[in-house]
């Protein structure tokens, strides 16, 4: 079993993540084997409630911290298999990612679950959040792409509204199984980040060029190589700055 990345309060600050830093990326970090083997097969297997999955077209989710409503969180305690075991949210605190977000640490979290051949289009996830992001991946890899707008940005214009997107990803990140990525860039502010739909990513000169190839487990990533995908779940935290406390109303 790996033992978890993660740091202890003492060492929490700016260099411990300096080390984990993509390059040529603005204040992106990927941090391999975040969370244990054990960890990953709990929170595949055991931790999230079957009533609770949504089922889109292309994956299905579901949404912990509570609803945002106009930009404000109506929140709602995280449950036990996001802060207590495994405690990801003081994990992710102690990491220094969120120190300068109003919380310091997430209260929000988006889990997806992909089967191979599933993704994400293109998006944006609008304003309510502070632009840190901390994603956890479990069960697969993926490669996540940042794209950018194909025409300049008007200042008036609303975030994504039918402008014409660049289909040739900015910047590609090989997320791999246990591993935490943040972003803390204008690549989540202004610029748009989906995963394709595909059954295999080709790597490498043949195929995609990913950024944090040398942070990376997968060899692949450095010499050329296919991996295959198989089920991948995401946990998407976040610090809503805006929270409306309701604590007297729920758990
Ligand atoms: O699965 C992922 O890593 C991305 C999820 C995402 O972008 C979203 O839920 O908005
Ligand atoms: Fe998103």
């Amino acid at each position: 079993m790996s033992d978890p990345a993660a740091p202890t309060t003492q060492d929490a600050d700016v260099d411990y993540l300096e080390q984990y830093r993509v390059p040529c990326v603005p204040e992106v970090y990927y941090i391999p084997d975040f969370i244990t083997e054990h960890e990953e097969e709990y929170l595949l297997r055991k931790a999230p409630p079957q009533p609770m999955w949504r089922t889109l077209a292309n994956r299905r989710l579901q949404i912990w911290g509570g609803i945002i409503k106009n930009g404000v969180l109506v929140g709602q305690k995280l449950p036990d298999w996001l802060d207590k075991f495994p405690d990801l949210v003081t994990r992710l605190r102690d990491t220094g990612a969120f120190k300068s977000a109003k919380h310091g640490q997430p209260n929000h979290v988006i889990v997806n679950e992909y089967l191979a051949g599933q993704g994400i289009m293109p998006h944006e996830d609008g304003p309510a959040y502070h632009p840190v992001v901390g994603t956890i991946s479990l069960g697969s890899h993926a490669v996540f792409n940042y794209y950018k707008y194909a025409d300049t940005p008007s200042t008036d214009a609303p975030a994504d509204a039918g402008r014409a997107v660049d289909r040739t990803p900015l910047v590609s990140l090989l997320l791999e199984p246990r591993s935490l990525v943040i972003t803390r860039s204008s690549l989540y502010t202004g610029h748009l980040h989906g995963i394709e739909e595909r059954t295999h990513d080709v790597l490498g000169e043949d195929g995609v060029i990913v950024a944090n190839a040398h942070l990376v487990r997968a060899e692949e990533a450095r010499t050329g190589g296919t991996l295959t995908r198989a089920t991948r779940m995401s946990l998407t935290c976040r610090d809503v700055e805006r929270v409306l406390d309701v604590k007297r109303f729920g758990k």
